[in-house]
């Protein structure tokens, strides 16, 4: 162990001391829970792990990641590289992983351009007409909960990013979607492949004993491009005819300085704006997915939760679901499903630019930072001794204001005293989720429907019990439930008929 980086008073966890036993124990699965029950146990909110392919620095309080992470944003805010994801799939020029530097500062201006805080007509029309199918999908195929779901979700990026508007069941885009998270979750994770910890083994010729992963990376390469390009060039092609649709690639490819005329060659310009708009895409829809899917499971194990939160919609919100975006009960519902079950449960890793020191410690130049966000969600200190549970109560305060119209001012507010976990779920500093605002109020308006019109029960096996229920979650870069089934029945007519 590096002497620097071990200040005497109060020394590193042994268990994350020694460079070649870290390499080893270094959790592929679980890797949140695993660091939070080291944190506990070395009594510490900062663990340097040394890993064979650098340094690794966990973050397990919100004084940490944000004295780090915010604070001294000017020199976190970089990303490590992820040699599979980034130089063999073709990950290279993604928002999400580049480099803190000027490409990443104008790929973040398109996208703040587009998803200004206060302005929400960029998706706004579009989550409507698509939460309207997915409500219609629902009740006429409620087995299909899932597929409706992952439809309805990346069909609103869709056309957000690329005017495609996704009617049918099964639509290429969506699959070729599907195809492209599937291999993010699974290479987006720094240390997956070798090759992440052994940069050097890339070149090594694809048909060498053990380089299967070469093969994995071209067919990925693939998967990817043909989810972000064609899309890209539909629109380009139709800006050129004249009949392209409003959207997020229209709107910049008008914008830009030096397009190649060429209808089907993208200028490095255009490029970017290709790139942006998958970006878009790679956090925008699978976040979404994973919230719907743990509300669901929570509203199973909840039904008292669930009773509760509809009574009190059809109180508040009467016929307003579809027009406004309503802010009260989903929002501490969104709230408690973030906090519970952390999205994106290490965020996304920074790293550091240069060395530095904290608390007395020495954080190497080139260090991957991860916030343990599952973690900093579940400490006891903020949110009590009943953390690990899912309590929408804990955000509320009800307040007496009267009620003039639909949604008119919120009867509920949040808890000030109570830690917003929203600015934890999205990141931190100037790498924050630019999608933060949209996902935010998709999420509130998807489960302000679903709480209205339906109920959520579990299924029953064939002799009419309720089918066991776990609360089980599988983790890769998003933290989602394991499979699950759920019975999704309409309430009743006249809550349906709202929609
Ligand atoms: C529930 C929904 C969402 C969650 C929980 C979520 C979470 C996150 C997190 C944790 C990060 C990493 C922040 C950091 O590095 O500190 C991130 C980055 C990002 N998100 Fe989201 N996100 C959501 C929705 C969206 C949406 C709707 C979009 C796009 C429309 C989006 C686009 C992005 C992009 C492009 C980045 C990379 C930013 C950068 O590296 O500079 N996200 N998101």
């Amino acid at each position: 162990m590096d002497k620097k980086t071990q200040p005497s008073s109060s020394p590193w966890p042994q268990e994350a001391s020694s460079p070649w036993k870290q390499s080893c124990d270094m959790p592929m699965t679980d890797q949140h829970i695993v660091f939070a029950q080291w944190a506990e146990k070395f009594d510490s909110d900062i663990l340097h792990l040394k890993v064979v392919g650098g340094n690794c620095i966990v973050l397990s309080s919100y004084e940490a990641a944000m004295d780090l992470l915010d604070k001294r944003s000017s020199i976190y805010s970089s990303r490590p590289r992820v040699t599979m994801l980034q130089d063999l799939i073709g990950w290279e020029g993604d928002l999400v992983y580049l480099p803190y530097g000027n490409a990443w500062k104008a790929h973040r201006k398109l996208l703040h351009q587009e998803f200004h805080p206060s302005d929400s007509s960029a998706y706004r029309p579009h989550h409507k007409k698509a939460l309207r199918l997915f409500l219609n999908n629902l009740i006429e195929t409620p087995e299909e909960w899932l597929r409706h779901i992952q439809q309805m979700t990346r069909s609103i990026i869709l056309a957000v990013a690329y005017g495609i508007h996704v009617q049918v069941k099964d639509d290429p885009s969506i699959i070729a979607a599907e195809e492209m998270f599937a291999v993010l979750n699974t290479a987006g994770i720094p240390g997956s492949f070798l090759v992440d910890v052994f940069p050097l083994l890339k070149h090594i010729p694809t048909w060498f004993p053990g380089a299967s992963f070469k093969r994995r990376a071209q067919e990925w390469y693939d998967i990817r491009n043909e989810t972000i390009t064609p899309p890209f060039l539909k629109v380009k092609q139709a800006m050129a005819n004249g009949n392209a649709e409003d959207c997020f690639s229209l709107r910049c490819l008008a914008n830009a300085q030096s397009p190649d005329p060429r209808p089907d060659h993208l200028s490095e310009e255009e490029e970017m704006i290709k790139q942006t708009a998958g970006s878009m895409y790679e956090g925008g829809a699978d976040t979404g997915i994973t919230a719907l899917r743990t509300f669901l499971l929570a509203m199973m194990c909840f039904p008292d939760v669930q009773c509760e939160a509809q009574e009190e919609l059809d109180r508040d919100c009467r016929g307003c679901l579809f027009s406004e975006f309503c802010n009260r009960r989903p929002l501490d519902f969104f709230c408690s499903i973030i906090r519970w079950q952390a999205i994106v449960p290490l965020s996304v890793p920074h790293q550091v630019d240069t060395e530095d020191t904290y608390k007395g410690y020495y954080i190497p130049k080139g260090s991957t930072i991860m916030p343990n966000v599952w973690a900093i969600l579940r400490d006891k200190k903020t949110y009590g001794p009943t953390a690990h549970m899912f309590n929408p109560k804990r955000w509320l305060l009800k307040t007496d204001s009267n009620e003039t119209g639909h949604c008119a001012e919120a009867q509920w507010r949040l808890n000030p005293d109570m830690r917003d976990p929203v600015g934890i779920t999205f990141g931190f500093g100037r790498r924050v989720c630019p999608g933060k605002h949209m996902g935010l109020a998709s999420f509130q308006m998807n489960v302000a429907s679903l709480l209205h019109s339906f109920n959520i029960t579990p299924t029953l096996d064939d002799n009419g019990h309720v089918v066991n229920l776990e609360i089980e979650y599988v983790s890769g870069l998003l933290n989602g439930p394991v499979p699950f089934e759920c019975s999704i029945k309409p309430r009743s007519e006249k809550h349906i008929a709202v929609q």
